[in-house]
């Protein structure tokens, strides 16, 4: 008998948060994927496919790189990312495959082989636990009604069926589904419950990450690691109608002069991130030499360092910046900046901080000749 697992690894992580998709966060010193992997890469399982998004392109390299790895591209949604591994998988002979999140890291050998045992006499198995607590239907922070437990199973994965089965279910589905045992009732297929894992959590919400890490006994470290960086940055007043200051346009008499968009308050931040993992700053990364970021909007340049920062495996924790001018007034936009700035930083407004300050008419900021801005940046290690 032939068997492979597919393991869907091209979802963004929306949910999670934290700038990079879930599965390529660290857990520990290794990332989501890796510890699913080791759990596949068992002797009962012959091939391995990931199904990965295009837009991971270094992470594409890396698998294809892979001897022992089949990959296959990821669709718009789960279903699809499904159907196109099975596809990929077509030519190997596959009597049996397991359907799995990337984004379940604890898995165990143990839950693995049960299904693989299952699927010795029956063509479809997954597990599921029966749902403990009790169920309400909630309207706008109210309970607005109850629901009868009995007989509802919260799904898992891996889900195991006979290759061909799925294989030929997927292909004529439409539409989407929530996971591959939908796709196999409606083709008509039946389903055997095998008994699930309550450590087996799909990574989902931030907060995921600890349990996930707790549960696979990974040693928190006796300090914990911090950074903070600081970014400083000035721009002179020009000729112009508006200025751009942490991503939002404000009209004003003058402009600011820059090769960028001279977005003052946005450089300090990207800078002060770059400073917190001892990156070098915007100029080294983005030369004001290189016509290519001639008037470019400057959240290219804060995301750079957000997803930097993510790879070496540090999540924001907040941001402050000030910015130091006479005019234009602040205040009145603070509330937009820090929207502006945690879409772009993916944390929440409340962990960013956007404040003024004049300089009481002193130096080049208190003559109007320009405009200055500082920022502190806390990064903590996922
Ligand atoms: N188009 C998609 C969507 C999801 N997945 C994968 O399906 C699994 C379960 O999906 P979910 O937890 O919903 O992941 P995401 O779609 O990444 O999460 P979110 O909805 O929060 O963006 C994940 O391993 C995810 O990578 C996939 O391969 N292709
Ligand atoms: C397949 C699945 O993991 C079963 O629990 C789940 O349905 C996929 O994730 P989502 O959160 O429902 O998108």
């Amino acid at each position: 008998m032939t068997t492979a697992a597919l393991i869907v690894a091209a979802g963004r992580g929306i949910r999670a948060g934290g700038g990079l998709p879930k599965q390529w966060r660290l857990l520990g010193d290794r990332r989501v994927i890796d510890w699913t992997l080791e759990a596949f890469r068992n002797p009962c399982i012959d091939h391995i496919c990931i199904v990965l998004n295009p837009d991971d392109t270094d992470i594409w390299q890396e698998f294809s790189a892979a001897p022992d790895i089949i990959t296959a591209q990821g669709g718009s949604d789960r279903a699809s990312s499904v159907r196109n591994g099975l596809k990929a998988l077509q030519k190997y002979s596959i009597d049996k495959v397991l359907i799995h999140d990337a984004a379940r890291p604890c898995i165990s050998r143990s839950l693995i082989e049960n299904i693989l045992l299952s699927l010795d006499t029956t063509s479809a198995a997954a597990p599921a636990l029966a749902v403990t607590d009790a169920l309400w239907q909630g309207d706008n922070e109210q309970v607005i009604g109850t629901q009868d437990r009995s007989g509802l199973f919260a799904a898992q994965t891996p889900q195991g069926f006979d290759f061909e089965t799925i294989l030929a279910a997927h292909t004529s589905h439409t539409g989407t589904a929530a996971d591959d045992v939908e796709v196999a009732r409606a083709a008509g297929h039946p389903v055997h419950i095998v008994s699930g894992d309550a450590n087996n959590i799909k990574i989902t919400r931030p907060q995921d990450f600890a349990r996930a890490a707790e549960i696979l006994q990974i040693k928190e470290r006796d300090t914990m690691d911090i950074r903070l960086g600081n970014g400083y940055d000035v721009h002179r007043f020009g000729d112009g109608d508006h200025v751009i200051l942490c991503g939002v346009k404000i009209p004003h008499d003058r402009g600011l002069q820059g090769h960028s968009d001279a977005d003052v308050g946005m450089h300090a931040v990207t800078d002060a991130i770059y400073g917190a993992l001892a990156q070098g700053d915007i100029g080294q990364h983005f030369p004001p030499s290189d016509p290519q970021w001639k008037g470019a909007a400057s959240d290219i340049f804060l995301r750079h360092a957000v997803r930097l920062a993510n790879e070496m495996g540090y999540t924001l924790s907040n941001i402050d910046c000030t910015l130091v001018c006479e005019y234009p007034k602040i205040g009145p936009r603070a509330e937009a900046m820090r929207q502006t700035m945690s879409d772009i930083l993916g944390i929440e407004p409340s962990r960013v901080s956007v404040k003024a300050t004049t300089s009481e008419r002193l130096g080049f900021t208190g003559r109007k000749e320009g405009i200055a801005a500082i920022a502190t940046a806390a990064l903590v290690k996922a």
